[in-house]
């Protein structure tokens, strides 16, 4: 995903490798004018000077334009991935490792985007090396060895120093990933933190700011040792230039008339050996975020595709029929983690079936495996009697509105609202017309109350017209006026419509609404009881 191509490497190449030879043609001519070399003192020679000088720059603007473009691709396009790549994981998986790990690998991928540029920049310093190095030998060999053995010490110095940081650059991430727990903990628990002060400052005192002192050590540290390499590299240059003029025309290595040479040669390569050791500290944050994108990649890995041959837009659903389901979910703290076992469930076109049990029964994993979230271990679902091969093909007849419903801040369906009539009536019939002055798609995306949020959900999934609606505890949120009008007149109205309810519910007071009642224990179905005139609370 985050792989730069042959084809770009050599792209930069193309422009590396003239701006190189070009920038060292720059040192050649002003070596050789400072040299007093005659053939330089020419009047051409300016001009030349000049030429090579416009050159470079122009061909610098024209690559910065293309690299630009090709930086911000990498991170917008990646960006997209990213989105992708979550809404393709399964439900499980992001409940697994938290959404702050998205947050992380955004921006990991900000640090990629500026990639291409410094991979630039290596190749032109390190093409200016090379070619410094060339003519420092062709001056004087034993120098030109003297020099660039010094040059490889520091560099060996600097890389064992570099090699160390790696591993506290990736503890220092970790804090991060702490941290945004503490954001969204804070973000999320504002109420709770706000009324309970012992909550905000346990919070504070002994979570987010222990976590900030010690990301701080570590920072301070890392930088505290990049910025003392950095040193190392400039004043080890300074050494380097004390050899060149003290030490190698002592022991004869050195002409004297190639001393300016040598020094003006250094001078210049200067900046490509500082941009080589500075970009260390890049390539390092570079193979951080790269391992971890690589994880992110692996731990977010993409539900396997299904066979799409099923019609998903012409089934006319009859029944649906679940037969041995078993669902476990993954064993993490070594306890027995909790498990829906050989759940057998139908549901016929046109039935009002409550699902009902103690907390922690297993009703919402149902849910979630009726819906498609979740997928099953064992068992088979038949759909009108066929096997059901794809999930989407159920999902696509299934309206859910979930416990912790969300009402989105744009409308991603393809209906519209405004002067939709269908909406209107829907907004009456909920009794949300006098909150909802209008049609407008603002008006719908507002701040709503819970019980409003919930019911402004359920007509986004009527507009829908699905066959099946799937509600998890929404009356739960409704105040008794509109519970009631909820389960004696809507759900006899959308049964009189056709549709299929699958409610989980907690009201005995309406279970009489309902066809059949199935109820959870330990996430078995110990009941499954038709409603009938006889019907008692105790038959469950
Ligand atoms: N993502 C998860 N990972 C591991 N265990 C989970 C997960 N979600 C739920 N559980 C466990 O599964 C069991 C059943 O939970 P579920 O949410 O299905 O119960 P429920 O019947 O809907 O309860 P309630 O009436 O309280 O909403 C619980 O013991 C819960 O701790």
């Amino acid at each position: 995903m985050l792989k730069i191509s042959i084809k770009n490497i050599l792209f930069l190449l193309l422009f590396a490798l003239p701006n190189t030879i070009l920038s060292f043609g720059i040192l050649f001519i002003i070596n050789n004018v400072i040299s007093g070399n005659k053939n330089y003192g020419e009047s051409y020679m300016v001009w030349s000077f000049l030429i090579i000088v416009i050159f470079t720059y122009l061909l610098n603007i024209i690559f910065q334009k293309r690299l630009n473009q090709y930086s911000y691709n990498i991170l917008y396009e990646n960006e997209k991935s990213i989105f992708k790549r979550i809404l393709k994981t399964n439900l499980i998986i992001l409940e697994k490792y938290g959404t702050q790990r998205f947050y992380t690998a955004i921006e990991d991928l900000r640090i990629f985007s500026s990639l291409p540029e410094v991979i630039t920049h290596t190749i032109n310093s390190l093409l200016m090396l090379l070619l410094c190095l060339v003519y420092m030998f062709s001056l004087s060999i034993y120098a030109g060895l003297t020099v660039l053995g010094l040059i490889a010490i520091i560099a060996v110095i600097y890389f064992v120093v570099m090699n160390t940081m790696n591993s506290r650059i990736t503890v220092l991430r970790k804090f991060n990933e702490h941290y945004y727990k503490y954001v969204n903990d804070v973000i999320k628990g504002f109420k709770n933190l706000k009324v309970n002060s012992t909550l905000s400052q346990n919070l504070l005192s002994k979570n987010l700011f222990p976590n900030r002192d010690q990301a701080k050590e570590l920072d301070y540290n890392v930088n505290y040792i990049f910025l003392s390499i950095n040193l190392i590299s400039q004043y080890g240059l300074y050494l380097i230039i004390g050899a060149i003029l003290f030490v190698l025309p002592k022991f004869n290595l050195l002409p004297k008339e190639d001393i300016v040479s040598y020094v003006v040669i250094l001078l210049f390569i200067t900046g490509p050996i500082s941009n080589l050791i500075n970009m260390q500290n890049i390539y390092t944050s570079f193979s951080v975020a790269n391992k971890r994108i690589n994880n992110f990649l692996k731990d977010f890995s993409e539900e396997k595709e299904e066979d799409n041959n099923q019609n998903l837009t012409n089934v006319n659903f009859q029944s649906l029929h679940f037969k041995n389901i078993s669902f476990q979910y993954e064993n993490t703290s070594g306890e027995q983690s909790f498990a829906l076992d050989k759940v057998n469930f139908n549901a016929q076109k046109g039935e009002v079936i409550f699902i009902v049990g103690g907390n922690g029964s297993g009703k919402s994993t149902f849910i979630n495996i009726l819906t498609g979230l979740y997928d099953h271990k064992e068992g088979e679902i038949n759909l009108n009697n066929e096997k059901l091969n794809s999930k989407k093909t159920l999902q696509n007849l299934i309206s859910p509105v979930f416990t912790d419903n969300y009402v989105f801040s744009y409308n991603y369906d393809n209906y519209q609202l405004e002067n939709n009539s269908q909406y209107q009536s829907l907004l009456e019939m909920m009794e949300m017309h006098e909150i909802i002055g209008d049609s407008k798609e603002e008006s719908a995306r507002r701040n709503f109350s819970k019980g409003q949020s919930k019911r402004m959900s359920l007509i986004f999934a009527l507009l829908e017209e699905k066959p099946i609606l799937v509600l998890d505890e929404w009356a739960a949120d409704q105040d008794p006026y509109f519970r009631k009008y909820f389960y004696e007149t809507l759900i006899p109205k959308f049964k009189k419509e056709g549709k299929t309810i699958i409610a989980v519910t907690h009201d005995d007071a309406y279970f009489k609404q309902a066809n059949r009642i199935i109820k959870f224990d330990y996430g078995q179905i110990v009941s499954d009881v038709k409603i009938n005139s006889d019907f008692q609370l105790s038959m469950l």
